[in-house]
């Protein structure tokens, strides 16, 4: 039976998803998975690969499965039926083994006890045959001024870096982020970019949900979109949606309106312009979709009595 997921995938996303099936270097594999709640589907059939070194996004408006369907490959959610594996192992039968091989960041900070930074991190270090050094994960994640203060007196962007060092110290081969860095400041995100790439740099597998898009494009090597708890596209971060959803567009002020023409070739439309109007056209800009311009347009998309104007020379509003 065809679940909802593949029904709603473009043609497109249907050739991408396929591509990934076949990686056998797959280090999560979710297949027409399906989590209930009584009569309600949160999690409808869902599919998709994360390839060993990969980090991949799961984008998707509040609601529409992201954590359900992580905390399903954590191991701490039963799913209702389809396939699940992580590391090669069900994540409902996964061994202590298993679960020192992951890392894991879960949406909700649990870290408030009476302990410090230090000595938090370096309680959870023994639990792991490799771990990092519980200075170096301090220094990574910008708590060196604080290591030595109790948890429960940090600050809530604060607290969140301790849950992303403890979700690093044990040296994951997969890491789960779930939200990571709501709650930080503009400096320690860059921070955490530059943390994340590190750890991709040392081969590690990631696995990130998060609202900011941006994180996402800096980040991401491929992602999927998921609405209703359906993946509606999935592909290269760059390429999510296909060609058309990346289409630059000229904008324009000319009889007092804004004019807007979505094309492949930006410069020829403006050397057009500029010698239909004999005079440089007022207010000129080109501008790229971002990953936040297309992932609207796809959520939209999803939902079809918000889908966007499609007209592709049309006026916009000033
Ligand atoms: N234990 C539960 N019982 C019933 N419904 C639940 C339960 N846990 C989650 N849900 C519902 O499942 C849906 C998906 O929730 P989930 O937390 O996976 O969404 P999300 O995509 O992570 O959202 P957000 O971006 O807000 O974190 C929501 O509508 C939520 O209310």
């Amino acid at each position: 039976m065809r679940g909802r997921a593949e029904r709603a995938l473009s043609p497109r996303a249907r050739e991408e998803q396929a591509e990934g099936m076949d990686n056998h270097q797959s280090v999560v594999r979710v297949h027409e998975l399906v989590k209930r709640y009584g009569e309600r589907a949160v999690v409808d059939g869902a599919s998709f690969e994360i390839a060993r070194g990969e980090t991949f996004a799961l984008l998707g408006p509040n609601g529409a499965g992201k954590s359900t369907t992580i905390e399903i490959l954590e191991g701490y959610r039963d799913r209702t039926s389809g396939v699940a594996e992580v590391l090669g192992t069900d994540p409902g039968k996964g061994s202590l083994d298993w679960k020192r091989r992951l890392g894991i960041v879960l949406q909700s900070s649990g870290e408030t006890g009476n302990a410090t930074v230090r000595e938090q991190l370096r309680h959870f270090a023994r639990f792991y045959p490799a771990p990092r050094d519980v200075d170096e994960v301090i220094a990574a994640v910008g708590l060196e001024a604080q290591a030595g203060q109790l948890i429960r007196k940090l600050s809530g962007g604060q607290r969140r870096r301790v849950d992303v060092a403890l979700g690093i110290i044990g040296r994951p081969e997969l890491l789960f982020l779930d939200e990571p860095t709501t709650g930080f400041d503009p400096e320690a995100r860059r921070r955490f970019w530059d943390l994340i790439r590190s750890l991709k740099a040392e081969g590690t597998s990631i696995l990130l949900t998060t609202h900011y898009l941006d994180e996402a494009a800096q980040l991401a090597d491929r992602a999927g979109v998921i609405a209703g708890g359906s993946i509606v596209a999935i592909g290269a971060v760059h390429e999510l949606g296909g060609a058309e959803a990346w289409t630059p567009a000229v904008r324009w002020r000319e009889e007092g309106r804004m004019h807007e023409h979505r094309t492949t070739t930006p410069g020829a439309v403006v050397a057009a312009l500029q010698s239909r109007l004999g005079v440089e056209p007022q207010g000129l800009e080109i501008v790229r979709p971002t990953l936040e311009d297309v992932y609207l347009q796809l959520i939209g998309a999803a939902e079809p009595t918000t889908a966007p104007d499609a007209a592709t020379d049309r006026e916009v509003r000033s």
